[in-house]
């Protein structure tokens, strides 16, 4: 029998303004109170949600092609469908995972931090901003299934999970490569890596740049397990089945207490992050070098 739930939607996931939301996108959602779904499996254009056969347990796969960039529209639909599961007290566990073959997620979508008007930079950083804050902070146990490349913002979304398999193919990589582009990591994104791998370590990537291939990764700490690419996301979910033996509301406050005073570092000051994001992006020494990078990645098939 098919199993059904009411997922309640806060109007106010509706009014932010970040969230242009594109209603054809997200067929689900209606303007009021709260909308009746289906868990069979919901979600929308660009994320697809689907319950686990284990109980409490779904999967969130990210259907962006060619490469999963973090698309204004990605990000929205992430965070709403992230909202959606955690309104529903029946789910506890996410795993989130890639539907483009080798790549789990290119980073930010480039085209939306080049050739734009401050205004639009201003609203695309608030939602990067929201999907760190949203994942980072999320009482679900969230293990990334990282089955392919992983860089930049790729990277930072993994990292605000509580655990990381990948899959052991030497083609992939991961790491905060912004400084190969001329830009630099945000604090916050720091943060997060220093708390996953260490000050020393977090340090070098950097400044370097670094993607790590995936024996790398683990050594480092970046990732904790690599299996054969077949099996990342049946491992995800043994991992869930393992972490969910955890009284919820003992595991939550933890995570809480560990990761409230990072994401307090960027809630206390989200406006002026804002700020220094739009004046560093909208530099013309930056804005060349990115389309130079976007250049080259283009020109690289022909
Ligand atoms: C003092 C200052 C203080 C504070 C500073 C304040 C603020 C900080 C400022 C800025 C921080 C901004 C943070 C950014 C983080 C990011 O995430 S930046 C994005 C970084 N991403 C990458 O470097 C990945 C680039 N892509 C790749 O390496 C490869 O594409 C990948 C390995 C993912 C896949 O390779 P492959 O399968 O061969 O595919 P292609 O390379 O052929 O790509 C297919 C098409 O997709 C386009 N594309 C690839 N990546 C992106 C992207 N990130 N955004 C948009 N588009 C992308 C690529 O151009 C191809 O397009 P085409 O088909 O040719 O049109």
């Amino acid at each position: 029998m098919a199993l059904t739930a009411v997922v309640r939607i806060p109007t106010r996931a509706l009014l932010r303004p970040w969230a242009r939301l594109r209603d054809s996108a997200l067929g689900w959602m209606e303007p009021v109170g709260g909308v009746e779904v289906s868990t069979q499996r919901f979600g929308s254009q660009r994320v697809l949600v689907e319950p686990a056969s284990a109980a409490g347990v779904a999967v969130m796969t990210f259907k962006n092609p060619p490469v999963n960039s973090l698309s204004l529209e990605l990000l929205t639909e992430l965070v709403i469908n992230l909202e959606k599961l955690e309104n529903d007290k029946t789910f506890r566990g996410v795993v989130l995972t890639s539907d483009c073959p080798g790549i789990f997620s290119a980073g930010l979508d480039l085209t939306e931090i080049c050739g734009r008007n401050p205004a639009h930079y201003a609203e695309y950083w608030k939602a990067v901003q929201e999907m760190w804050l949203r994942l980072y902070l999320s009482n679900l146990m969230l293990v990334a299934a990282i089955n392919g490349a992983c860089p930049a913002g790729g990277c930072l979304m993994s990292l605000t999970c509580d655990y990381r398999v990948m899959a052991d193919n030497p083609k992939y990589a991961i790491g905060l490569n912004e400084t190969l582009l001329g830009i630099v990591a945000p604090f916050w994104f720091k943060d997060t890596l220093v708390n996953t791998i260490g000050h020393r370590a977090s340090e070098r990537a950097l400044q370097l740049g670094l993607l790590f291939p995936p024996t790398e990764a683990l050594q480092v700490g970046m990732v904790d397990r690599l299996v054969p690419e077949d099996q990342v996301q049946s491992t995800a979910l043994s991992v869930l089945a393992q972490w969910m033996a955890i009284p919820d509301h003992a595991r939550q406050l933890t995570k809480n207490m560990m990761r409230k005073p990072t994401a307090d570092g960027l809630l206390k000051k989200r406006d002026e992050d804002i700020q220094n994001f739009v004046s560093f992006i909208s530099r013309d020494s930056i804005q060349k070098s990115l389309q130079m990078y976007l250049a080259k990645l283009r020109q690289k098939k022909g």
